[in-house]
């Protein structure tokens, strides 16, 4: 870095902002102009012709809009505008230089780049590593250049600290000081620093599923959020952010998120749990069974639970959605066997043979409530053009009647009367006619009365000859204890998949909640059929699936495999993460040695290079509020600031605090609807650390131990690769924590 050439970048910063600031004070005036023409607007709304006034308010509306998300991205990035720049040249053209940001800006009347965004093609050449002769894609087409040099930036308040050209040594230097952040400025600060790896996920075909396999730290989460930023930005004109959704975990997960979402510019997409999405789109209120507290019974006593674990397993498994669709069927079946030929008066209209053809073949791609209506309107139309046809027949019949009457009858007063009574006949007849064919359709759908979901999927649960005719390969045992463990009205989270799918079946899914584009992370906790119901309900296969089945802590009730996954999306790519981003070496070497214990045949996770602090193993008989003191004080030492206490079970947690609260340290209890305090120690209960990270773990192990079974050793997984650089386990063995 030489002299001249730090001042000419200096100065580019300097000019960059300075175009910003002058940008920036345009749009305040936009603003306060639109905002004035709508106040103007709004006054003489009463009495100019109001729809001019409408107009204008909404033009104004939009322009005020504009100018407010203009304003607001670029002081977003006002203080660090670009963080790297490539010096390329295309197939053809001249070399140029083109510095990357988190959003683009153009220069108003050369349209030159200031600042390319991190998300346009071609500034993918930054993140594919190579320098030379490479290609790009945009919009399907294989473009040329040539890369000659890729430089990164250090700029803090608008003023340019450093940077740096990468290579692969700097690249990983640059990577390694990037990992060496708080936990609390990470995630915000990646789009610099991913890897090809991560980068080909993100960019990875829109259009088409993929399903990620990363190990703890890989930075799975990361790339979901960039992937749905990357999906916005390029699609963004065919999809609108309300037709997309982020599935986490919980509650705790989904604010941890929120943070990053607005810098990523993807705020305004539905982020929510599984259950929670069922229960919004079927707007059922349930009281589900918290599965932690399930996961919790299973944790404390696994051979009693083995029969509830059973059920939990079948509810998610491939055979629930087909007993599901044989549920369909029958239901199916028992509306087609109402339908019956349509009269009026005495005539046919249509034939129920011809009706129930329609219900069961022609229009099955639709739900069955759909298909009811659809069929009603088939019905109105159809009445609507025979009723002409009937009355013209009924009419001439009259008139020929009446004719031969007239014609054919001597006698005088019987003519009379025969005529008079041929045309009291018809007349009371026409309208009669007319009246019924307004209501016929009605009065012949009368039959086939709505269901409630919830009411059918019950029946289901705990009737024996239903279950016997759905699952018929079941074993009577089986069903026994099926119905047994529903006598009670009591719903689980299990059963939301059949629910929701029913519910798809049945009546469809309001348009409102028929998201197009789902995002899901921790995807090792679905079942199958979860996954399966959603994608049905949706009616699309545009999902992003991230998760570890090392982390699969509720494996009793989903995935084990992803074969599952990869058969129920055919299209999927399939994409491995095994390097961690999270940990450091010293951790990650004994995470391993509790991953190398499970059964899964996982590989190890490699560490990036980053050394850290060895882990520290403290004995200890019970737990001492003034051990965990004591390490708090050299955690603070090493500047590290978020803290967690991570012990296995809520119950052993819920002890903890009560010890700590009685002493000096300052400590919360995290469930599932907490909110972060950065500032106090979080005593966390294993499985609802997954998904989050600290800059230092503390384990304990005391009443609760870790055992040594599949269950123990993913939840002791877990709560190992939380930490970014330090790691305490406090115990009366290393047994304790599963290590020798
Ligand atoms: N390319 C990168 N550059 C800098 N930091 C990164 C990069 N990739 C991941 N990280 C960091 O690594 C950490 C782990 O990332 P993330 O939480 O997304 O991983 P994960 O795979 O979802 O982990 P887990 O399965 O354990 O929840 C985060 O702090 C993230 O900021």
């Amino acid at each position: 870095m030489t002299a001249q050439d730090f001042k000419q970048e200096q100065q580019r910063l300097h000019e960059t902002i300075h175009y910003m600031d002058r940008i920036l004070n345009s749009s305040k005036r936009d603003i306060e102009t639109a905002q004035e023409n709508i106040r103007t607007a709004m006054a003489n709304v009463e009495y100019l012709d109001s729809s001019d006034s409408f107009l204008n308010i909404l033009m104004n509306t939009r322009f005020f809009e504009l100018a407010r998300n203009q304003k607001e991205g670029l002081e977003a990035i006002r203080q660090k505008p670009y963080f790297a720049r490539i010096h390329f040249q295309r197939e053809n053209e001249d070399e140029e230089f083109l510095y990357i940001g988190k959003t683009s800006l153009f220069h108003s009347e050369t349209h030159e780049p200031i600042i390319v965004d991190w998300r346009s093609p071609v500034a993918n050449v930054y993140y594919d590593g190579r320098l030379g002769d490479i290609t790009y894609d945009v919009r399907d087409e294989t473009h040329s250049g040539h890369l000659f040099a890729k430089r990164q930036y250090k700029i803090e308040n608008g003023e340019l600290i450093n940077y740096r050209d990468v290579d692969l040594t700097t690249n990983d230097e640059l990577l390694q000081e990037a990992l060496e952040g708080k936990a609390d400025v990470r995630l915000t600060e990646i789009v610099s620093t991913i890897q090809k790896e991560q980068n080909e996920i993100i960019r990875a075909h829109l259009r088409q599923p993929i399903l990620v396999q990363g190990a703890a730290g890989s930075g799975k989460t990361t790339i979901a959020l960039h992937r749905i930023s990357y999906f916005l930005y390029t699609m963004g004109e065919h999809f609108n952010p309300e037709q997309l959704m982020i599935l986490a975990p919980n509650r705790l997960f989904i604010d941890y998120i929120a943070d990053v979402l607005p810098e990523l510019g993807v705020d305004k997409i539905c982020q929510t749990t599984y259950a929670q999405y069922v229960l919004d789109a079927l707007n059922l209120k349930l009281k589900l069974q918290n599965p932690n507290e399930q996961l919790e019974q299973l944790i404390a006593n696994p051979s009693v639970q083995q029969e509830y674990a059973m059920i939990s397993k079948t509810k998610g498994s491939a055979f629930y959605e087909l007993m599901m669709n044989r549920y369909i069927e029958h239901y199916e079946q028992q509306l087609a066997a109402l339908f019956e030929d349509v009269f009026i008066e005495k005539y046919r209209i249509m034939k129920g043979e011809h009706l129930r053809k329609l219900f069961l073949v022609e229009f099955h791609y639709m739900p069955v409530e759909k298909r009811l209506e659809r069929i009603k309107k088939v019905i109105q139309t159809e009445v609507k053009r025979k009723t002409a046809a009937v009355l013209a027949t009924l009419n001439t019949r009259y008139e020929d009647a009446i004719g031969r009457a007239l014609n054919g009858m001597r006698d005088a007063e019987k003519r009379r009367r025969t005529v008079t009574k041929l045309i009291d006949e018809r007349d009371a007849r026409v309208p009669k006619i007319k009246q019924e064919a307004k209501s016929v359709a009605t009065v012949n759908m009368k039959k086939f009365q709505k269901v409630k979901v919830k009411q059918l999927y019950r029946e289901l649960l705990t009737n024996r000859e239903l279950l016997g005719e759905v699952a018929p390969e079941w074993p009577l045992e089986d069903v026994a204890h099926f119905i047994k463990a529903h006598q009670k009205e009591r719903w689980v989270l299990e059963d939301l998949a059949a629910l929701y799918f029913l519910q798809a079946k049945i009546k469809g899914i309001d348009d409102k909640w028929k998201m197009r584009v789902v995002f899901i992370d921790e995807v090792q906790d679905y079942s199958y059929f979860q996954l399966a119901a959603l994608k049905a309900g949706l009616e699309t296969d545009m999902f992003t699936m991230v998760g570890d089945l090392a982390q699969g802590i509720h494996s009793y009730r989903s995935l084990t495999e992803w074969q599952p996954v990869l058969s129920l999306f055919p299209r999927a790519t399939y994409a491995t993460l095994q390097k961690s981003y999270r940990t450091t070496i010293e951790i990650m070497d004994v995470a391993n040695e509790i991953l190398m214990q499970m059964d899964e045949d996982l590989p190890l996770v490699e560490p990036v290079v980053r050394h850290g602090k060895e882990p520290e193993f403290i004995v200890a008989e019970g737990f001492d509020p003034a051990i965990i003191q004591d390490v708090l004080v050299k955690i603070r030492d090493n500047q590290h600031q978020s803290i967690a206490l991570i012990c296995k079970t809520t119950h052993e947690a819920v002890q903890l605090i009560g010890q700590l609260e009685n002493s000096d340290v300052p400590a919360q209890l995290l469930d599932e609807n907490s909110a972060i305090d950065q500032q106090k120690l979080l005593v966390i209960p294993s499985h609802l650390a997954k998904g989050l990270e600290f800059d230092a773990v503390i384990l304990t192990s005391f009443d609760t131990p870790y055992d040594d079974n599949p269950l123990d050793r993913k939840l002791l997984y877990v709560a190992l690769t939380r930490a970014m650089h330090e790691l305490y386990l406090i115990g009366p063995s290393k047994e304790a924590f599963l290590m020798k």
